[in-house]
């Protein structure tokens, strides 16, 4: 495999491309487990972002029924179709953060980190089984993070509201070429059954966690411009705010469900509804 990245690198004169988050993973086991973890069968419709060299593409390939792999680089994609000749690969040229995503049901990918964020969110969308994504480890620890943990932030409170996340691997600078600054991780994703899941409102969980080590009410009165309350509308609701459920608890404490106990409060006194556009995209957690 190795041997393989590094004759077409060669052979077409290919210079990675930082910004596009190109580093190349370069161990056959790692995409090897990756590809089990995702237990893939015929009937299983992948969905890869930035197939880069198509080395995980391929083993993909050799196992799910259809692979739709999105990479954004068009000289990527013309060694992409003109190397490999897969029946069951659709390569998509585009944008994955704006091209329509085609029906799948499980997502495997090595990601451009600088995406990571938004892509994410915009798998959690759609419904599916499973993702096996690989991450920059310090993302994947705060996606993972539970409430009271150091890294719990509005990163994990966001996509713990829709999925179960576990970090299953840590891989090392080495794996990649080029070696990228920091070490990545694999993390596993499943969305929650939809009566488990919560919508949160975007600006509430931005306006606690801009003060994630203050009580939620303190973390509220400090940030409630956020809310779109001016100060003497804000006044007015002040005292009310005591009475709120978790008022006390810090903000790094609060599970996505104790969130939305706040914010259920917070529309019952009419303080979200009137000036809070609710939940929306989550593009830059
Ligand atoms: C970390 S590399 C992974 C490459 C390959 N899958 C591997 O494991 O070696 C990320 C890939 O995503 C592509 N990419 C970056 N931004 C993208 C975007 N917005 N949409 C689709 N692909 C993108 C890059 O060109 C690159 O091929």
């Amino acid at each position: 495999m190795r041997e393989r990245l590094f004759s077409l690198i060669s052979r077409y004169n290919l210079r990675a491309n930082p910004d596009l988050g190109q580093n190349f993973l370069m161990v056959p086991d790692i995409v090897e487990r990756n590809v089990e973890r995702a237990g893939l069968s015929e009937r299983d419709r992948v969905l890869e972002v930035g197939p880069g060299l198509g080395v995980l593409t391929d083993a993909l390939s050799k196992r799910a029924g259809k692979v739709y792999a999105i990479e954004k680089d068009h000289r990527l994609v013309e060694i992409l179709r003109r190397e490999y000749d897969w029946p069951n690969v659709e390569i998509i040229e585009g944008d994955a953060l704006r091209v329509d995503f085609p029906e799948f049901n499980k997502i495997v990918s090595n990601l451009p980190y600088g995406i990571s964020s938004p892509v994410t969110f915009r798998f959690l969308k759609h419904e599916f089984e499973r993702a096996v994504l690989i991450y920059q480890l310090e993302f994947a620890r705060r996606m993972v993070a539970k409430p009271g943990d150091r890294n719990y932030s509005r990163l994990s409170l966001m996509v713990q509201a829709r999925a179960r996340a576990e970090l299953v691997e840590r891989i090392g600078k080495g794996a990649f070429w080029p070696r990228p600054k920091v070490d990545s991780a694999v993390v596993i994703l499943e969305p929650k059954p939809r009566d488990e899941r919560v919508e949160l409102d975007e600006n509430l969980v931005r306006a606690l966690f801009q003060h994630r080590r203050s009580t939620a009410l303190a973390a509220l009165k400090k940030s409630h411009h956020m809310l779109g309350l001016g100060r003497e509308e804000f006044r007015k609701i002040r005292d009310v705010l005591p009475g709120m459920p978790h008022a006390e608890e810090r903000v790094f404490r609060l599970s996505p469900y104790e969130v939305k106990e706040i914010e259920e409060f917070l529309r019952a006194g009419g303080i979200l509804d009137s000036h809070s556009p609710g939940s929306s995209s989550n593009s830059a957690v």
